[in-house]
């Protein structure tokens, strides 16, 4: 998950909730919103919050509506989080936040009819609307930035301290306060999940981001038409500073082809991808998944030699540099076969420690390098591995001082 924000803590404080008093949802109950204590005018609506019944815990965190209508442009954006989380975000809602070379995007959300942009929304055989793109990309160009419309905490949706009802009613009330045109355009979003038509949108679409190391989960309207596609050609990552999603040409992309990235994670299996998308309620028509059985074995058989091969090299002390060498080789060839380039993160970090085990020290930094810079590429600034990294760094860097030390002996 995405690495904590540093936000304003004391922008906002705590609100005087309205109580439920007798579990109904009416107007006297919960319309009237919370009055926050200190400034809760940078939304374009008092927040809306429906507060603890009698008795109950109030010192827990307990969500409210934030709607903000001049977001980024004209687009509006409503949270469901915490007062502390929504002072938070507020930080990055300012748009002198987002780059300048990206601001021109800023006039009009629907980037499909900017003149000039790179890609366009269709319907597609089989698995609905998706991106097409419009020109060439190079590899790890940005093909699209979007910011989110909606972003709910998780724990809002999965806990239990409101009725499902009374989530009915936030949610509601969270895209009810939207512009009219996001409005209908969250409306219109795919659904695939079942049950409450918001709920499923969210479920369908949201994107897991993190604000203050918390889960939420985040709706972006281009990057919702976003197909999956178990061989992806992008990949997305989010930049909170700015509230911006990416998404990365992962290679050469060309024009008509189909923007896709993968909802599942990278390596997995057919059947191991199949259970995981079943969440989103969908079954995968890719090219991969509708391959041949004997196509799709083959693929599997790769992926599972590669997850051997990192199992393996973790005890790279008992094999000498020789197998080490024939073992990287190979995963770099099976990755290569089964366009995983993403997953070579993963690997460089397990090739630099084989090495380290080693005390092949100039290999193990080489790697070391190689790890650090496909963290920043995939995961933004703010990546969720920085400790990892960090602490790889430093058993590089005490090997090689320890080495020195030797050597000076
Ligand atoms: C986030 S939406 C993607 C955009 C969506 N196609 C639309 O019309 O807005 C996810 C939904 O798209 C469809 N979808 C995405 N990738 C697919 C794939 N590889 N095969 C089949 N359906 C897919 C599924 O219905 C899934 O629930």
């Amino acid at each position: 998950m995405l690495r904590r924000s540093k936000g304003n803590q004391s922008l906002l404080t705590k609100p005087n909730f309205i109580r439920r008093l007798d579990g109904t949802i009416g107007t006297a109950l919960i319309q009237e919103i919370c009055p926050l204590a200190n400034d809760w005018s940078i939304w374009s609506y008092k927040p809306f919050c429906i507060g603890p019944a009698e008795g109950e815990d109030e010192t827990g965190p307990a969500d409210c509506v934030f709607t903000l209508t001049a977001f980024r442009g004209n687009q509006g954006i409503s949270l469901i989080t915490t007062p502390d989380l929504a002072a938070s975000a507020a930080t990055h809602l300012d748009d002198s936040r987002v780059p300048r070379e990206l601001r021109h995007q800023l006039v009009d959300t629907k980037h499909q009819e900017v003149e000039g942009t790179a890609y366009e929304i269709k319907d597609l055989p089989g698995r609905g609307k998706g991106a097409i793109a419009k020109r060439k990309f190079a590899e790890h160009e940005i093909v699209m930035v979007g910011y989110p419309v909606l972003v709910i905490r998780l724990d809002f949706l999965n806990g239990d301290r409101l009725t499902e009802r009374e989530k009915r009613v936030m949610l509601e009330t969270s895209v009810r306060q939207l512009p009219p045109e996001q409005k209908r355009s969250v409306m219109s979003l795919a659904r695939s999940t079942g049950g409450e038509p918001i709920l499923d949108a969210i479920r369908t679409n949201g994107f897991g981001i993190e604000i203050d190391g918390i889960q939420h989960l985040a709706v972006f309207l281009d990057g919702s038409r976003v197909n999956h596609n178990c061989r992806p050609n992008s990949f997305w990552r989010y930049i909170s500073s700015s509230m911006a999603m990416e998404v990365v040409a992962l290679r050469d992309i060309r024009p008509g082809e189909e923007i896709v990235h993968s909802y599942a994670p990278l390596g997995y299996t057919y059947e191991e991808r199949k259970a995981v998308l079943q969440a989103w309620g969908f079954q995968c028509r890719c090219a991969l998944c509708s391959a041949s059985i004997e196509e799709r074995n083959l693929s599997d058989r790769r992926r599972e030699r590669l997850l051997e091969i990192h199992h393996i090299l973790g005890q790279a002390d008992l094999l000498g540099s020789k197998r080490v060498g024939a073992l990287i080789i190979e995963a770099m060839g099976l990755i290569d076969q089964e366009e995983l380039h993403p997953q070579l993160v993963e690997y460089y970090q397990q090739f630099a420690k084989a090495y380290m085990a080693l005390s092949d020290l100039k290999r193990a930094r080489a790697f070391v390098t190689e790890t650090d810079k496909m963290w920043s590429l995939y995961g933004g600034e703010e990546h969720e591995n920085l400790d990892g990294m960090r602490d790889l760094w430093r058993a590089l860097e005490e090997a090689e001082g320890e080495a020195e030390e030797v050597e000076d002996f």
